[in-house]
Formats: structure tokens, C-alpha cells, sequence
């Protein structure tokens, strides 16, 4: 692809996303051009991922076809309000920050623009990614497809409509948090037992990474998976009843809960 990539904030995210296109040798780090606030950050992503980095957002707004705000949510107006000018009417504008709506972003801009809403998660660092998005009516299908190209490059994305964006961090942009939660209990588990912790961890994290491509790749439901590794009487429904007993499907319901009423609030 031959397109101009603005990222305007580097951090855990941006990078994260930077990360998956260079490994992936859809853009050519010449092909990027990102803004952080401080020179730490500036001068540890020039030498990490070869690309051009400055602390003037101006710049990076003025030069991408493409251009990615990857700020934080109370930042987001702030940076548009010093960016507005520049925008070229062709720019696609992507913003990856938690609860920024597609109408906010126009308003913010005060002018129609082409608005994208996503989320992204940060296995976007090793081409696992899993990003949902959503588009206002100035974004035509072959700006879609440009779009949709960024986000392949560093795993799956879905287009979902813009009234399930708040349900998306939840699911998939929080959720490896909680997976890692999750690979961390297990370790910790296996340590207990006496398994060396850099092969508890694994042991876990490959289980995982097992268990969720035998829901992508089989089409079974998950509760038939399940089923197969309990053995009738068996050690498996032994955890199961525990992990029944303790609540662990209604933790997850709740936290996912609470994720997505601070979204709201964002
Ligand atoms: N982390 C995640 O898993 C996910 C995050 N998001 C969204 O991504 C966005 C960024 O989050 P995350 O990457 O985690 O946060 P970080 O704090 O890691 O990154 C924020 C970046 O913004 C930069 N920044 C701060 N002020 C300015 C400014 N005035 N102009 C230009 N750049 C500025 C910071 O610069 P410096 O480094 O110099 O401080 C930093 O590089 C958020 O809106 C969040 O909702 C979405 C999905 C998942
Ligand atoms: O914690 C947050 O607000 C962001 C949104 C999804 C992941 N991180």
C-alpha cells in the first residue's frame, strides 16, 4: 500500500499497532510518521520501529492519508482543536480512543469529515490483534477497504454498528487483561505444585491460545468443547464445579459490566 500513516500518540497502543503493520511489511517504516508528547518517547519509537517521530502534531495531521489518534480520551478534543486546520479533505481520520463516538469526532472537528471509530487491542504487537470499527457517511468503501487493510495487517477486525462500540472494549479491547489475569492464576497454580514458573507460564498461556483456536477453527460451541475434556467422573468437572461454585461465569459477566459503564463515561 502506498498511503501515509499518521499516528498522533505513541504509546502502549499506537506502538502496539505500529508494531503488527512493520512486522507484517504491509507499510515500510518510511510510510509512518507518529507524535508523542515527551522526547522519551520520541527517541525510543525512532529506534524501536525506524520511523519518523516529532512532538509536533501539526506536522504528522498535515502529511498522513491515514491518520490515527491514539490519545487518551480526555486529551482527544485538545489535540483536534490543534490539528483541525491542517486536515487535508481526503484524510482518513481513525481514532482508537475508548468512548470518542463518531459524532463527537465531527463535532470536535466542527466540519464533515472521514470518521472512523475503532478498537483495537494490544496482541496487534505479535499480528493477533482483534479490532472492531465503525464509519460515518463520508467514508467510501474504497476508503473502508484501505482501512480494513491497516487492521488485517495485524490481525482481525470486525465492522460492527456504531451503537455496539461501547459493548466492544469489554469483549475484546479490556479483555486481554483479564486473560492475563487468567494465565497469571494458572501459573500460579502450577508453582504451587512445584512447576518452575517460566514453564508454568508456558503451559498456561499455550493451553489458552489452544482453547481459543479450537473455538475459531473447530465452529464448535464452546460448551461442547468443554464437554470433551471432562471425563465422567473425572478431574476436569472436579474445576469446573469449583469455578461453578465461585461464581466465575457471572465475575466475568460482571466485570465486563463495569468495563463497559466506564466506556460511557469516558
Ligand atoms: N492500551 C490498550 O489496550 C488500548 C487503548 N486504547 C485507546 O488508546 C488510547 C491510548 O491509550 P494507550 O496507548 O494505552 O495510552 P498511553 O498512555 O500508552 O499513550 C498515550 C500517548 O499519547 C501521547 N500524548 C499525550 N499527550 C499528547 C499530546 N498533547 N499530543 C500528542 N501526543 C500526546 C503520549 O506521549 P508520551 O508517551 O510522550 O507521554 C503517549 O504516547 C486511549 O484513548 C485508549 O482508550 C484502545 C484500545 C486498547
Ligand atoms: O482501559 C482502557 O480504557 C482502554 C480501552 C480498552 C483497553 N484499554
Amino acid at each position: 500500500m502506498n498511503e501515509k500513516i499518521g499516528f498522533i500518540g505513541s504509546g502502549k497502543m499506537a506502538q502496539a499497532m505500529i508494531k503488527g503493520i512493520l512486522s507484517s511489511a504491509t507499510f515500510a517504516p518510511k510510510q509512518i510518521k507518529v507524535s508523542a508528547k515527551s522526547d522519551e518517547t520520541i527517541n525510543k519509537v525512532k529506534e524501536k520501529y525506524s520511523v519518523h517521530a516529532t512532538k509536533d502534531n501539526e506536522e504528522v495531521a498535515k502529511w498522513a492519508d491515514i491518520l490515527f489518534l491514539a490519545v487518551k480520551p480526555d486529551i482527544h478534543n485538545e489535540v483536534i482543536q490543534e490539528i483541525r486546520s491542517v486536515i487535508a479533505e481526503h484524510t482518513i481520520i481513525i481514532t482508537v480512543a475508548a468512548g470518542i463516538t463518531l459524532d463527537t469526532l465531527e463535532s470536535d472537528f466542527g466540519k464533515k469529515i472521514k470518521a472512523v471509530r475503532t478498537m483495537p487491542n494490544t496482541p496487534s504487537f505479535v499480528g493477533e490483534g482483534m479490532s472492531a470499527l465503525s464509519i460515518n457517511d463520508m467514508v467510501t468503501s474504497d476508503d473502508l477497504e484501505q482501512v480494513l487493510a491497516i487492521f488485517r495487517s495485524f490481525g482481525e477486525v470486525e465492522v460492527v454498528a456504531e451503537r455496539l462500540m461501547d459493548s466492544i472494549p469489554a469483549i475484546s479491547g479490556s479483555s486481554p487483561a483479564y486473560v492475563y489475569m487468567f494465565i497469571e492464576a494458572l501459573a500460579d497454580g502450577g508453582v504451587k505444585d512445584g512447576i518452575p514458573r517460566e514453564q508454568a507460564y508456558r503451559l498456561a498461556a499455550q493451553a489458552v491460545l489452544g482453547a481459543a483456536k479450537m473455538v475459531l477453527e473447530t465452529g464448535m460451541h464452546p460448551g461442547e468443547l468443554k464437554d470433551q475434556v471432562c471425563t465422567p467422573g473425572g478431574a476436569t468437572i472436579e474445576a469446573v464445579s469449583a469455578l461453578e461454585l465461585n461464581g466465575f461465569r457471572a465475575s466475568v459477566l460482571q466485570a465486563m459490566e463495569s468495563c463497559t459503564k466506564k466506556i460511557k463515561k469516558l
